[in-house]
């Protein structure tokens, strides 16, 4: 089906010849083709919203570092925003949500769950014009955050060091929490199954704040919502990353998920133990790719030897918008020139 399918193969737990190669934030500002578009256009919410220029930055890094998948150019906040949570990106300070959520007459104000895939149109649109110019070349991942995530955004209204809006909720007023993460999974996983019938061949969950959480919390307000998703998915790949969650791991490890991203700062050894049977996505140091070129190499040459056989390549947490292109082009060939000895 594709000219290049190494990536699901490898997702789907077969024996491969090589690992596959992507990179977390690969359509973005890494690339001089987006830096120009991007500069032609009112902001970053345009890019999203427009299904052509959302399929022409999706692409982008496929012909130019010639990795193995494509992730759609899209964000984890339209679905806030499809519940009537708008947001704005302000530029070099990240999402901001003018209203957040603070009382149960916020929930009961969001749009009905069922209702977000129908505000998504663009989205699906942009998976339409990104799957006819991708030609079958290679898959195409989609993704959403994980409830917890998002949840953490609609309640904190931007980004924050400790996240402790949205962690006070989880204290002070619990059966709101569940009914607000109801309502997100509820929207993701009706937009999630929808991204699927617009051929994404995989699902990313991000569950960036997942390390905010102490252990039981994660357990009652996140895990149980991702293995929701994971669920409702049934028959179409998903990997989860739930960055900084060194105790989280072994809860993944039980997720009906195939694919585990790791942060940089994980322990492969021990990801390997409490993961059992799954495929490992990561982990270099985004940072790494500020070496010189050659030390790039020899690291991710590094890196591949420790992960071993299933396994992804890609960086531990997104590319660093500032890191220069040859050190990105310098890990993604390292990895295609790599072969696994037996
Ligand atoms: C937390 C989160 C967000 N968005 C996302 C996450 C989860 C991953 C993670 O932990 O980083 C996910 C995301 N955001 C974007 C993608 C596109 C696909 C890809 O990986 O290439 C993906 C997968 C585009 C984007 N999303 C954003 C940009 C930069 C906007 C620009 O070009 O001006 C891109 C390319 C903006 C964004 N979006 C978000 C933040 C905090 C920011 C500001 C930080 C920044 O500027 O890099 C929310």
């Amino acid at each position: 089906m594709y000219q290049n399918d190494l990536f699901l193969r490898a997702a789907r737990g077969e024996s491969v010849e090589r690992p596959p190669v992507w990179l977390m934030r690969q359509a973005g500002r890494i690339l001089p083709q987006y830096r120009a578009l991007r500069a032609s256009l009112s902001g970053f919410k345009e890019l999203v919203s427009s299904p052509d220029l959302a399929a022409e930055v999706t692409i982008q890094p496929v012909d130019e570092l010639g990795v193995d998948a494509a992730i759609i150019f899209s964000d984890i906040l339209v679905i806030p925003e499809a519940l009537g949570l708008d947001y704005t990106m302000v530029e070099k300070v990240g999402p901001r949500f003018p209203r957040t959520i603070r009382s149960q007459a916020d929930v009961d104000a969001l749009r009905p769950a069922e209702e977000a895939p129908a505000h998504l149109g663009y989205v699906f649109d942009a998976l339409d014009a990104t799957k006819r110019r991708l030609d079958n070349r290679v898959p195409l991942i989609g993704f959403a955050g994980a409830p917890w995530t998002i949840f953490a955004y609609m309640v904190e209204g931007g980004g924050s060091k400790t996240f402790s809006k949205a962690r006070r909720m989880l204290y002070q007023d619990p059966q709101m929490s569940h009914r607000l993460l109801e309502k997100i999974t509820t929207a993701t996983a009706a937009y999630l199954k929808k991204k699927v019938r617009h051929g994404a061949d995989l699902i990313q969950l991000f569950d960036s704040w997942a390390g905010v959480l102490p252990p039981n919390h994660y357990q009652e307000f996140s895990l149980r919502y991702i293995e929701q998703l994971c669920r409702e998915l049934e028959g179409t790949p998903v990997t989860v990353f739930a960055k900084d969650a060194r105790h989280a791991i072994s809860g993944i490890g039980k997720l009906p998920c195939q694919v585990v991203q790791l942060d940089w700062i994980a322990d492969v050894e021990r990801a390997r133990t409490l993961v059992p049977g799954k495929v490992l996505q990561g982990n270099m140091d985004p940072a790494q790719l500020y070496a010189p070129t050659d030390q790039v190499a020899e690291a991710t040459r590094a890196m591949l030897d420790r992960f071993g056989r299933h396994h992804i390549a890609n960086l531990g947490h997104g590319v660093y918008p500032d890191t220069p292109l040859e050190g990105v082009k310098a890990f993604v060939n390292a990895v295609k020139d790599y072969r696994y000895a037996d």
